[in-house]
């Protein structure tokens, strides 16, 4: 588990990365007149979970969408991989290899779960062949000829996951793939972040569940009212579960 240090600009970030997979620096978002978002920092190194917890509204979604390019209001600094992406859009984002995973999982309906794990293109060479993605998620291997209409939730958000490494991601961004789902689904959507994790991909995750949380992740950072407040790795976000708990009201 890499120990939070300071570095010169005092910003806390995880020891063990040399050079981070995702830098996020002072960035600020707005909706109009609004602003939601007041110079977030924050860093993902490959290979590693880091989750954005917070209450309704503290703008972990606009974050997140900030740092794929979805949200246009927005000022800062994004680097991917070393590569400043601030001024790219979200398609050109996703083809350097960051993997966006909406709330709403996007599956096409209509199609297979075949079809929606291949109508996307290959954006990157780090793109698993179907194969891979079939050897860590079985299950959309045994439904690959299910209409999207068919799958549970649990199936959904796998699904929603596997297209985007199959597409080349190395970064996932994943917007609260526990909600909604049975304990037993996020308990193994906890095991694949934890095997996805092991292939060197980095995972930012928005999260309000803050067991399941400790359970994939390296670090944690607390976001209230669009701002970072606490920065924990996952031991003393674990010690201090039950005050969190209670911060966010559950
Ligand atoms: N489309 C929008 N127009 C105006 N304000 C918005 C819009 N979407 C979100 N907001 C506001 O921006 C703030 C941050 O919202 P955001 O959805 O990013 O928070 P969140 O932490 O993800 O919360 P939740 O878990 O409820 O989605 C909130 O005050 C919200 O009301």
């Amino acid at each position: 588990m890499p120990e939070s240090t300071e570095v010169a600009t005092g910003r806390p970030r995880a020891a063990s990365s040399d050079r981070p997979l995702l830098d996020v620096v002072g960035v600020s978002a707005w909706y109009g007149e609004a602003r939601v978002l007041t110079d977030v920092s924050l860093d993902v190194a490959p290979g590693e979970v880091v989750t954005l917890v917070g209450r309704n509204g503290a703008g972990k979604t606009t974050l997140l969408r900030s740092v794929m390019g979805l949200h246009k209001q927005a000022q800062g600094s994004i680097t991917f991989d070393g590569l400043e992406v601030t001024k790219r859009s979200a398609d050109a984002r996703a083809r350097l290899g960051m993997g966006w995973v909406p709330d709403d999982r996007g599956i096409y309906a209509t199609l297979s779960v075949e079809e929606n794990l291949l109508l996307p293109p290959v954006v990157h060479d780090a793109a698993w062949p179907i194969e891979r993605v079939y050897e860590h998620f079985p299950v959309l291997h045994e439904r690959r000829d299910f209409p999207g209409t068919k799958l549970s939730g649990g199936e959904q958000q796998m699904l929603a996951m596997a297209r985007v490494l199959r597409m080349g991601a190395r970064l996932l961004l994943l917007d609260e793939p526990s909600e909604g789902l049975a304990p037993v689904i996020v308990q193994r959507i906890g095991e694949i972040i934890r095997e996805i994790k092991g292939q060197g991909v980095g995972v930012l995750l928005v999260e309000q569940n803050v067991k399941f949380a400790s359970t994939v992740a390296d670090r944690h950072y607390l976001l209230a009212q669009g701002r970072v407040v606490e920065h924990l790795d996952n031991e003393e976000f674990q010690a201090r579960e039950s005050e969190l708990l209670t911060y966010l009201g559950m």
